[in-house]
């Protein structure tokens, strides 16, 4: 109701410059927030202040114009995505055609697919620039998390990394074959997709302090919490998310044609449907997910435009962690790797080297150690933002913080000085880090996501990110640690 009433004026008032915050201007009655305590518990009368909205209206975050619709700085050339989609949609259409013949299908009666011109998922690609996943004050983002969290399905899939281990796709197109996992994509009334992760932990499960990173399950809430941090921190290197409840008969089995994807599909004994998954390791039924009985949660990610129409590259990681019991990489028994690093290609770019410490500091906000890739697109080049794909190993454990995933930040002593700008303003009171994501997450129709120690274990770690930059500056100087980026638009 905060947001419907106070936010929404505000925003029109001041030009429509906010609407991320608007991302589900619901009327009262269906406002998910009624049923959570306020961010300001105190204050019972006065509508509770949004720290998130001023944050949004912080001179940080308004910043340069954005660059221009369709232009050189765009991921994509609109006419020409929008002939491919064009043959996506009919290649589709057709593929449905040959389905519902084969089986005699005549019911349900389904129309086909058009393409939108005006979907927010097609809108959404067409705003991917250099300057990042989306505009700052993107009208689309708010819309395209709403469209996710409502629309019908209209088929559900493995994802192309999975087939490539099934045998079943062209492998030249896969970044990185992978599929321990289970994670579908979806497709929507509207032909946008989204990449579904079923809810594997309950959001109060810490991890248990013997288990490593790499077999952690994945969580839904992470992936989501991730995408809120991502843009309070106004990085926007992670596509957006919501969460949602999946009918998985509905929504994922009555409209699967992969005859793969059905076979995984079962009634548990206590009358539950489940699926698992189907690949090389721990993809048994006892490893399956189940509804209650039928509806799921889940996390889904926004599609980005398909690896032909926007080509990515995977990269190593350089801080990449040993996969086994007992390996160690090069940067945990050399503490001048920093500095060989930045001799070599790709390293020799400041630049994409602020990028690796930006994502180190996401990373130890999360909690995250599995980052062993990162993506770019190749459009952008050397000096292309990396993608943060993949946040479920995040948000584990909240009573530790994992200072090893800070090391490109405290080996190198550099750090981006917009990057420092927003960190030091999110440890204000005004707009306590903590408070912002509260408030932010509670937009999302899963709410709350994270638990409460989980959102203060981020001032903890923010505070601990700024001891050491201190610490750098001390040892190096100001000059030497705190980097102007020439790539940035100026604030
Ligand atoms: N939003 C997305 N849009 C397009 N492709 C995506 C998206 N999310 C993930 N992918 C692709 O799918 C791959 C696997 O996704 P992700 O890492 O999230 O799942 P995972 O189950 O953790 O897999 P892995 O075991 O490989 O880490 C990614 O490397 C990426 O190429
Ligand atoms: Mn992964």
């Amino acid at each position: 109701a905060d947001l419907y009433f106070h936010v929404w004026p505000e925003v029109r008032r001041r030009g429509g410059l906010l609407l991320l915050l608007t991302g589900r201007p619901l009327p009262p009655s269906s406002c998910p927030c009624t049923s959570h305590p306020s961010p300001v518990p105190h204050n019972v009368s006065r509508p509770a202040p949004s720290k998130l909205r001023e944050l949004f209206l912080h001179p940080l975050h308004l910043g340069a114009p954005q660059p221009l619709p369709d232009t050189e700085d765009h991921l994509l050339s609109g006419s020409k995505a929008i002939r491919s989609y064009r043959r996506q949609v009919s290649r589709w259409n057709r593929k449905q055609k040959f389905y519902r013949e084969e089986l005699n299908m005549t019911y349900p009666d389904i129309q086909a697919a058009q393409l939108n011109l005006q979907a927010n998922w097609l809108r959404f690609h067409q705003e991917i620039s250099h300057s990042g996943l989306y505009p700052r004050d993107s009208l689309t983002v708010p819309k395209l998390l709403e469209d996710i969290s409502n629309f019908n399905t209209i088929s559900a899939d493995y994802s192309p990394d999975e087939k490539a281990l099934l045998g079943t796709c062209d492998c030249s197109q896969i970044v990185k074959p992978s599929g321990v996992h289970l994670k579908l994509v979806l497709r929507f009334q509207d032909f946008g997709k989204a990449m579904f992760k079923p809810m594997r932990q309950k959001r109060e499960e810490e991890t248990p302090e013997d288990v490593f990173y790499f077999v952690d399950s994945q969580r839904h809430n992470a992936e989501i919490a991730a995408f809120h941090l991502d843009r309070i921190l106004d990085f926007r290197r992670v596509p957006p998310v919501a969460g949602r409840m999946i009918n998985i008969t509905q929504e994922i089995l009555d409209v699967a044609s992969n005859e793969d994807l059905q076979s995984v599909f079962f009634i548990s004994p206590a009358n539950n449907v489940c699926f698992f998954a189907k690949c090389l390791y721990m993809c048994k039924a006892e490893y399956a997910v189940c509804g209650n009985p039928h509806l799921l949660e889940g996390a889904l990610v926004a599609f980005l435009p398909s690896l032909k129409l926007a080509p990515r590259v995977s990269v190593l990681n350089p801080w990449i962690r040993s996969y086994t019991f007992t390996g160690k990489e090069a940067w945990e028994v050399n503490p001048f790797y920093c500095n060989t690093l930045k001799q070599h290609y790709p390293y020799n770019n400041s630049n994409r080297l602020l990028n690796i410490i930006d994502m180190a500091i996401f990373d130890f906000l999360i909690g995250n150690m599995d980052r062993h890739h990162y993506e770019m697109f190749t459009k952008f080049e050397e000096n292309g933002f990396l993608i943060h794909l993949d946040n479920a190993r995040g948000f584990g454990k909240h009573s530790q913080d994992e200072i090893s995933i800070l090391a490109p930040l405290y080996q190198c002593c550099m750090i981006r000085k917009t990057t420092l700008q927003r960190l030091k303003l999110l440890a204000l009171e005004d707009y306590r880090l903590s408070d912002v994501m509260r408030e932010s997450l509670l937009q999302d129709l899963l709410a709350p996501i994270l638990t409460e120690p989980h959102l203060l274990a981020l001032d903890r770690r923010l505070q601990k990110i700024l001891d050491t930059v201190k610490s750098c500056i001390e040892i190096n100087g100001e000059k030497q640690v705190v980097i102007e980026d020439s790539f940035e638009e100026p604030v």
